[in-house]
């Protein structure tokens, strides 16, 4: 899925069908499609990673649609999925798109290596493959040796953290990696960390922003149809803010949304919440203002 500057109109598929393209403010929509993933068939663990297989297969098809999408001169919008599919997002943007910076609004910081994730889930771990600084932290893992690292530690920004594992902590003081946690946003207010965030990454060279997006950022009582759900969460506010702060630097080269689960959620009302929340965030990145927009060429009857 992609955004351009013409109006159009467009809906997908579930669980993103309200997701009217109108909403994209005039932005021109072009759909390019489902990303196809293959079963693979006894994709026995790594280590302590889970499904290298398929989750690298996945990646590479996904890197190569990013990849088209932004030589289509579009601003990418990938509809996940889990977070584990940034690795395909962020590599596919860069080989568009030399210098990247990333904001990375998460209550984690998905930053584990193969070596350090408690868990084995690639989820937790997409970070570690993207940043140059970690490289040597890599083992090897079938299906994964397509992936260059990406991104520098410098141009990463990290929003909503809350859930951060002992060793992520440590790479991310190691790497001297900037980040908000609830902790900031709470004491700093959301607007003073969006300015703060935009300075940083601006600070030397205005590089194509990647907003990698995880829905468990919010609340869980605003998105509880998500995975791995962590309470004291960005409010719905605080979270719109983000994307309306972004748009309007006019460096949104390509958003990802990902961790939004249908089947996590107990209720339907908690899975509109939490789809709503999504498109929501989204229309924010292309324009939508909460004072009302207005279609350009509008003219009073
Ligand atoms: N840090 C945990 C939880 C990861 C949560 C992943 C989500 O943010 O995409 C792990 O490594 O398993
Ligand atoms: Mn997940
Ligand atoms: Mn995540
Ligand atoms: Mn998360």
């Amino acid at each position: 899925l992609s955004c351009k500057e013409k109006p159009n109109r467009q809906t997908l598929g579930p669980p993103w069908n309200e997701f009217d393209m109108m909403y994209m403010n005039g932005c021109a929509v072009k759909d390019y499609g489902n990303v196809t993933f293959e079963e693979v068939a006894n994709d026995e663990p790594i280590g302590n990673v889970k499904r290298p297989r398929a989750v690298g297969s996945a990646n590479q098809r996904l890197s190569a649609a990013v990849h088209a999408v932004k030589n289509d001169g579009y601003t990418c919008v990938m509809l996940g999925g889990d977070h584990s599919l940034a690795i395909g997002s962020i590599q596919g943007h860069a080989a568009a798109k030399k210098d990247l910076s990333v904001v990375w609004v998460d209550a984690h910081a998905d930053i584990n290596t193969p070596l350090t994730s408690p868990t084995g889930n690639i989820h937790g771990q997409p970070m570690s493959y993207l940043i140059h600084e970690l490289h040597s932290k890599i083992p090897v893992l079938p299906n994964f040796s397509w992936i260059k690292p990406c991104v520098s530690a410098k141009d990463i920004v990290y929003i909503g953290l809350r859930d951060v594992d002992p060793e992520e902590h440590h790479i991310l003081t190691l790497l001297g990696i900037k980040g908000y946690s609830m902790t900031e946003v709470d004491r700093l207010g959301i607007s003073k960390v969006m300015e703060e965030t935009c300075d940083y990454i601006f600070s030397k060279v205005k590089k194509p922003i990647h907003l990698s997006y995880d829905i468990d950022a919010l609340d869980p009582s605003i998105s509880p149809a998500t995975g791995t759900p962590v309470v004291g969460g960005l409010t719905y506010r605080e979270g719109v803010y983000i994307t309306e702060h972004i748009c309007q630097t006019g460096m949104l080269s390509a958003v990802d949304m990902v961790e939004v689960n249908p089947k996590r959620g107990k209720t339907e009302d908690e899975i509109s919440s939490t789809v709503n929340a999504a498109v929501d965030l989204i229309r924010g990145c292309f324009g939508r203002l909460r004072e009302g927009n207005h279609p350009a060429d509008y003219k009073m009857p």
